[in-house]
C-alpha cells in the first residue's frame, strides 16, 4: 500500500491533457457529484489513465490526497490501524543502597491505519483498483458511507468507531471484472458510488500525454500514438490491450536513446517490436503473424 498526502493545489503537469471539452466536463460532473457527497468510481481497462485522472480530481478538492491500493493482502489493520510494538518503562529504584527496586511498565503503540487517518482529518482519499481487495475487507466502506462512521473492529481500541469528518471523500479506480486478481464487486457497494465507465482517449489526448510525460515532439509523438493505434486496431480494437504506456515507452526510449523515429529505422523498428510483440502475440498466438502485423505497421511511420 502505498499513501500520498497532498495539501497543494499546483496546476498540475498534466493540466492541458485536462483541459480537453470531454475530460473538462467529466472533471466538473466528479468534482459537483464528490461535493454533493458521493463517491465516484472510474472503471475501465488497464492503462487508460484512471488512477492519474482520479488523483488529479482528488487534487481539485483542496484537501490532502491520500492514495491507497487495493491488493489482496489489504486487512482491517491496515485501514483502521492497530496497537503495534511496545513501549517498555523501567525505572530501577536505588536510592537505599541495600534496597533495589524494579518497577517494568509495558504498553503498546498504537499506529493508525491510512484510512483512520483519511476519514478523521477529512480528506480526499483515491482508492486505487480497490477490487483487488478481498470483499471482506471493502466491507468497512459500507458503513464508512453509509453510516458515516468507520468501525474499529479488531482494532482493541476502547471505542467502537470513530466519525467521518465530513470533508471526507473517495475517488475509487477498478479494472473490469475480469481482470486476473480482481473480485466480484459486492453490489452493495457497488451501489453506493457514482460509476463511470472510461473508454481509450481521443488520439489528440493520448499525443497530449505522450508528450508530456516523454517532452518528445507533437509530429513524433503523434506517429508513435498512431502505429500504437493501427496495431490495435488490426486486433479488432480489443480495449485492454496495448495501452497509453506502450506509446509512452516507445517516446521515452527512444527520445532518451537517441533513436530515429522513423519506419524505415531499424533500431525503430525493433524498439516497435520489442515493445508490442508480447502483447499481439498473446492475441493472435502466431509468432510470424505478430511480427509482420508490427512492422507493417511500424514501416508507415
Ligand atoms: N493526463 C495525463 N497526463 C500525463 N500522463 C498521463 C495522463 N493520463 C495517463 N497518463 C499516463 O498514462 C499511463 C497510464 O495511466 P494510469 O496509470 O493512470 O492508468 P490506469 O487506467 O490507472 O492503469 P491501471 O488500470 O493499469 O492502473 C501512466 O504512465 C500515466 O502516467
Amino acid at each position: 500500500m502505498s499513501v500520498l498526502k497532498q495539501t497543494s493545489n499546483r496546476p498540475s503537469a498534466n493540466q492541458h491533457v485536462y483541459d480537453q471539452p470531454f475530460f473538462k466536463n467529466l472533471i466538473r460532473r466528479s468534482l459537483n457529484y464528490l461535493s454533493a457527497g458521493y463517491p465516484v468510481h472510474y472503471t475501465g481497462p488497464s492503462g487508460i489513465g484512471k488512477t492519474t485522472l482520479a488523483i488529479h480530481v482528488a487534487k481539485q478538492r483542496n484537501k490532502p490526497v491520500t492514495l491507497i491500493s487495493g491488493n489482496k493482502d489489504l486487512t482491517n489493520d491496515d485501514l483502521i490501524g492497530a496497537y503495534k510494538g511496545y513501549s517498555r518503562k523501567k525505572l530501577n529504584d536505588n536510592f537505599v543502597r541495600t534496597v533495589q527496586k524494579i518497577e517494568e511498565n509495558v504498553t503498546e503503540d498504537w499506529v493508525s491505519g491510512h484510512l483512520y487517518e483519511a476519514v478523521k482529518h477529512g480528506h480526499t482519499l483515491v482508492y486505487d483498483e480497490f477490487t483487488r481487495s478481498s470483499p471482506e475487507t471493502n466491507n468497512l466502506f459500507l458503513s464508512v458511507l453509509e453510516e458515516k462512521i468507520l468501525p474499529l473492529y479488531g482494532s482493541k481500541s476502547k471505542d467502537s468507531h470513530i466519525r467521518v469528518h465530513p470533508d471526507f471523500r473517495i475517488v475509487f479506480t477498478s479494472n473490469p471484472a475480469e481482470y486476473i486478481g480482481v473480485y466480484d464487486t459486492q453490489d452493495a457497494l457497488m451501489d453506493r458510488m457514482i460509476s463511470i465507465p472510461l473508454h481509450a482517449m481521443s488520439l489528440e489526448a493520448e499525443v497530449a500525454v505522450v508528450m508530456e510525460r516523454t517532452k518528445i515532439r507533437q509530429k513524433k509523438a503523434e506517429a508513435i500514438v498512431r502505429f500504437v493505434r493501427e496495431v490495435k486496431q488490426s486486433m479488432d480494437g480489443k480495449e485492454d490491450f496495448l495501452s497509453l504506456r506502450a506509446s509512452i515507452m516507445i517516446a521515452d526510449i527512444a527520445e532518451k536513446t537517441s533513436v530515429r523515429v522513423d519506419g524505415r529505422n531499424e533500431a525503430f523498428q525493433n524498439l516497435c517490436l520489442d515493445m508490442t510483440y508480447f502483447s499481439v502475440l498473446s492475441v493472435t498466438k502466431d509468432e510470424e503473424k505478430a511480427r509482420k502485423i508490427i512492422l507493417d505497421h511500424c514501416k508507415k511511420v
